[in-house]
């Protein structure tokens, strides 16, 4: 294991590095990077100046860490990282436990590791700019500087998703077929309309419709050839109480929209009569051709969700009773949707320290307990365990993600 201190760091001329120096303030950081050793020796040769190697603060600290919790398992990437099929992996859990941090470290891994990848947010407050240090607005897929393969990086525009969603939606079955059938006298089937809770549906979308729209927005970029490349995609979901609602919404959605559809037929048959009469024109097809794409792609989400060859959910949380509560309930309602999940990732756990403050030896005292509730967890209890440490800044940029997914992808 290599430990480089700030000072190589700070010699290096690229921006993306010296960005990254903020990350050592407190003296080093390990790099246990076998696979990417001679890309790290390109970076680095040049400009290195000090390589200070603290073989034994690290290797305290990695002791340490694993008597914190004696489950701890390693994330078997390999296992992840295999095969050139297309793999899917959501991370998701409670606010502000680290997703993102942890959904664009491991996009980077793999891009490092040779697969084309793409990072998607489905999250309507997205971080993955912040995250990336890269302006990724603007709902289209933007390439990420760094990894050795192709990585791109997707912030799903969640007003835009729904906006075209409103659109198809409204002209088959919204206002814009209400006033049509009014306007024809045809009261009854407009009151069908009701039931069907359309104009709720689209004035205040369900919690988790942004997120469906997006998922399904994304399988509308990856239906196309252009994107064959990607073998693997990682999605920055939105927390918990969303990705709940989600796994529900695409049956709601998918049954709106069939209804919206059946309804259709109904008024195109009772209307081709009048319109031959009146000469009106009824709901456009190409409209409905949309309608029923939509309807595929969300059928589409739910089975992508629950295929266990190509799909995992992994839960991100921090060593907090609250946390791991959500944790649980989480994992409890991805198992009856059935949902796969076979990893736990706790980030943000205190490293060791030598001279411990009261509130840090207090503060990891509550660390150890909340992972021993995992241990004692039905729900979390069988997935593999891996644990993050807390760093002491923010981590932003490609070499700071690479750095943070070293530690936790292996
Ligand atoms: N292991 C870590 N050490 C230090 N800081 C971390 C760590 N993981 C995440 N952070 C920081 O915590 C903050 C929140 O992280 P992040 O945005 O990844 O969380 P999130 O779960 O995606 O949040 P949200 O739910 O708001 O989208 C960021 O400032 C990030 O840099």
């Amino acid at each position: 294991m290599t430990t480089i201190t700030p000072t190589t760091f700070m010699s290096s001329s690229s921006p993306s590095l010296n960005r990254f120096t903020s990350i050592s303030r407190t003296g080093f950081i390990s790099y246990p990077t076998p696979f990417k050793k001679d890309k790290l020796d390109a970076i680095f040769s040049s400009s290195i100046v000090t390589l200070s190697i603290k073989r034994k603060q690290s290797r305290k600290m990695f002791k340490v860490r694993s008597t914190m919790a004696p489950v701890e398992t390693t994330a078997e990437f390999e296992e992840m990282v295999s095969g050139t099929q297309r793999k899917y992996y959501m991370l998701g859990g409670k606010g502000g436990v680290g997703k993102t941090s942890c959904a664009a470290s491991l996009a980077v891994k793999f891009a490092n590791n040779g697969h084309p990848t793409l990072v998607v947010s489905t999250d309507p407050a997205h971080s993955l700019s912040d995250s990336f240090a890269q302006d990724l607005t603007g709902g289209t897929l933007v390439p990420v500087e760094g990894p050795l393969a192709p990585l791109f990086a997707l912030e799903i525009n969640p007003d835009k998703a729904r906006e075209e969603f409103r659109d198809v939606s409204q002209k088959n079955g919204g206002t814009g077929v209400k006033d049509f059938m009014d306007g024809m006298g045809l009261g009854m089937l407009a009151d069908q309309l009701g039931e069907l809770k359309l104009g709720e549906l689209l004035d205040t979308p369900p919690p988790g419709l942004d997120e469906a729209l997006a998922i399904s927005k994304v399988i509308q970029f990856l239906e196309s050839q252009e994107y064959n490349m990607f073998t693997r995609i990682v999605f920055d979901t939105a927390p918990t109480g969303h990705t709940l609602r989600l796994l529900s919404l695409p049956d709601f959605l998918d049954a709106s929209i069939g209804k919206i559809l059946k309804l259709r037929q109904k008024i195109s048959s009772a209307t081709s009569a009048i319109k031959s009469v009146f000469g009106q024109d009824g709901p456009r097809p190409d409209a409905s051709d949309k309608l029923e794409k939509l309807r595929e792609r969300m059928i589409k989400v739910r089975e992508l969700f629950r295929d266990t060859n190509s799909t995992e959910f992994v839960i991100v949380t921090i060593p907090t009773v609250m946390a791991i509560s959500e944790s649980s309930r989480l994992r409890a309602s991805l198992t009856k949707e059935s949902v796969p999940v076979k990893r736990l990732i706790v980030n943000q756990i205190l490293p060791p320290s030598a001279s411990d403050c009261k509130f840090c030896a207090i503060k990891r005292k509550d660390q150890t307990r909340a992972i021993e509730m995992i241990q004692n967890d039905p729900e979390l209890s069988s997935l593999l365990l891996v644990q993050a440490p807390l760093v002491d800044v923010e981590i932003r940029g490609v070499p700071a993600l690479q750095f943070l997914g070293d530690m936790i992808w292996k």
